[in-house]
């Protein structure tokens, strides 16, 4: 089976530690233990209110990543502002996502209209390609939606899996799942990769790399978080690449 890879969102250990204002929970203390137990990356979802990642949260895993994991990959998410672009630009990570949200928004909610966004999502595409980073784009599970990516010359196509991660019902998981199948599907015809993420668990995780198993990569931040604090970091990232399908 296809390996789908770890990326650790560390969106909520900013915000542990911003409660305070003091240096723990160390974003990089626990980025590095989570290398170090086998995640593939770590992801960053700025926000403009910097509520979690701060732009020296950036400045930081940039360099512990380039001086003492290269070869892993450092993802950033967020809406393709000058000040997002030119942050991203400064740190040159190996991939950009780019997500539709508004400012206010408590967190993301749903994927671009690729269609009506295109002249955005192109300029966007274009300059991150520029600084030699790849670029996903975060969409729905519509296979209108994940193909539209395609045309801005995208690399890959990001899965909002939130509803499939709140619905609880098995008929309700099976119908989202079979969204998220068939849109994956059709990215993959139109030459996209395919990651995924939003509110993937532990429970969830295993079947959507049955119903969609080439998928690349998910990047998992709230749940996991949630995990550490009962498993510790390392046990976690063990269990969380094992529900991905590795062998550890
Ligand atoms: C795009 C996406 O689904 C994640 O990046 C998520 O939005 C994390 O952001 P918060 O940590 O602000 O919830
Ligand atoms: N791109 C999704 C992500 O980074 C993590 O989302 P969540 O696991 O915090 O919901």
């Amino acid at each position: 089976m296809p390996l789908t890879k770890l990326s650790v969102n560390v969106n909520a250990i900013a915000q542990l530690r911003n409660r305070r204002d003091l240096p723990w929970p160390s974003v990089t203390g626990l980025s590095a233990i989570a290398l170090d137990a086998g995640a593939y990356g770590i992801t960053v979802h700025p926000r403009p209110d910097e509520r979690h990642i701060r732009r020296s949260d950036v400045t930081k895993l940039t360099a512990m990543l380039r001086a003492d994991w290269p070869g892993r990959e450092f993802n950033i998410e967020g809406y393709p502002t000058e000040e997002f672009l030119s942050l991203c630009e400064t740190a040159r990570p190996d991939q950009v996502t780019l997500v539709p949200d508004d400012p206010a928004q408590a967190t993301s909610d749903h994927g671009w209209d690729t269609i009506a966004h295109r002249e955005l999502l192109s300029e966007a595409t274009a300059r991150i390609h520029g600084f030699g980073a790849r670029v996903s784009i975060f969409v729905d599970a519509d296979p209108a939606m994940a193909t539209g990516a395609a045309a801005h010359g995208a690399d890959r196509v990001e899965f909002y899996t939130g509803p499939y991660g709140h619905t609880f019902d098995a008929a309700g998981k099976a119908a989202e799942l079979d969204k998220l199948k068939v849109s994956a599907e059709a990215a993959r015809d139109a030459g996209l990769a395919i990651n995924a993420g939003h509110d993937l668990t532990l429970d969830n995780l295993p079947a959507l790399k049955a119903a969609v198993p080439f998928i690349a990569e998910v990047s998992i931040g709230h749940a996991l978080t949630a995990d550490a604090l009962i498993y510790g970091m390392a046990e976690t990232i063990r269990r969380y690449r094992a529900a991905c399908g590795e062998a550890v």
